[in-house]
């Protein structure tokens, strides 16, 4: 029952035409839009999106302050914004960034999966599988422009994408991060890992939490590029450049081949990964370590 009720919101969330969106940034063009001639902004509060049509390539902004949690409206806004780019031919590449200053994405909304209902977690679950699904098996070229920290979930959004680019700042470290919570990443976060680094870089990696900071993210693999601060969307847009040079069908089967067996092995055990998720994040030890993290984060301030 509780899937259905998932499934259904997301459904209607996924169904529903653009424009009728409740919090809906209309469209607007030109330099006050942010960009030179002809870019075009539209989206939501929380997943800005900048198209530029000339260039045929769009920029998705998160922006959920103060940390870019991934909350249910950030999975499914992003998801909504990605399909409607998906659908206009007009585009063929996208980058991915963040508009909250430092930080990329903290990750997983921890409060989603903290004393909610067995309802709540599978709905939020299924948001989250669909985020994955559609970054990793995007026909658009997806490159990352990391420019902020990078844990956990946010590391997992980064590793879809064709190509990362991350701003070389110490503070900005990357990685799955989830064993220092007490809770583990699921095997489709571990697979995307693995087929990122390989799998003794992945197995360290994960068992100890590592967080990366950017040369040595550069060194094992988890990023293609680290440059100066000011130079990510930049570089990220160079970097698309030579990948947009590419013809599109040839890059788009090839993408498929390499990602779709790992795609598939999700896809086949959607509902069985919703329940497992369900069993674990339900136990009380599982909770109680998420408490005791979240409490630590709010009293860093005190
Ligand atoms: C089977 C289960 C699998 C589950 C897989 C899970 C995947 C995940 O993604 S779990 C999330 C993992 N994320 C993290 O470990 C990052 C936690 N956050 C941080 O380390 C830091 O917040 C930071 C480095 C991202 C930013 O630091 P700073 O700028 O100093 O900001 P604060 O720490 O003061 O945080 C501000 C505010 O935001 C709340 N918050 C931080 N992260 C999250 C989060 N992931 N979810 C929800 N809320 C988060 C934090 O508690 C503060 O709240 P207030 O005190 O109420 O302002």
């Amino acid at each position: 029952m509780a899937l259905m009720v998932g499934a259904r919101v997301l459904a209607r969330n996924l169904l529903r035409p653009w424009s009728r969106l409740p919090d809906a940034v209309p469209g607007r063009t030109g330099p006050a839009a942010g960009g030179g001639d002809g870019v075009r902004c539209f989206g939501s509060p929380r997943v800005l999106v900048e198209t530029d049509p000339a260039k045929g390539v769009a920029v998705i902004k998160l922006k959920n302050p103060p940390v870019n949690s991934l909350s249910l409206e950030v999975l499914t806004e992003f998801v909504i914004s990605l399909e409607k780019l998906e659908n206009d031919k007009t585009f063929r590449g996208v980058i991915v960034t963040s508009d909250c200053p430092g930080i990329f994405s903290a990750g997983l909304d921890l409060t989603e999966m903290c004393g909610k209902s067995q309802a709540h977690y599978a709905e939020y679950w299924r948001a989250v599988q669909e985020l994955w699904l559609r970054l990793y098996l995007s026909n658009l070229v997806v490159i990352a422009a990391i420019n902020g920290v990078s844990p956990a979930g946010g590391c997992l959004i980064s590793l879809t994408c064709d190509y990362r680019v991350l701003a070389d700042n110490p503070k900005y470290s990357i990685g799955l991060n989830e064993t220092l919570l007490g809770i583990v990443a699921p095997s489709w976060f571990k697979d995307t890992l693995v087929n990122t680094v390989g799998h003794r870089t992945a197995e360290r990696a994960l068992q100890l939490g590592l967080l990366f900071p950017p040369a040595e993210a550069l060194r094992v693999g988890i990023v293609d590029q680290v440059v100066p601060e000011d130079q990510v969307h930049s570089a990220a847009l160079s970097v698309m450049a030579r990948w947009l040079a590419i013809p599109d069908h040839a890059r788009q089967l090839t993408k498929n081949l390499m990602r779709k067996p790992t795609a598939d092995r999700l896809v086949k055990q959607r509902d069985a990964d919703i329940q497992y998720f369900l069993q674990f994040i339900s136990r009380d030890s599982i909770q109680k370590s998420l408490r005791v993290y979240l409490d630590k984060l709010r009293q860093k301030k005190g």
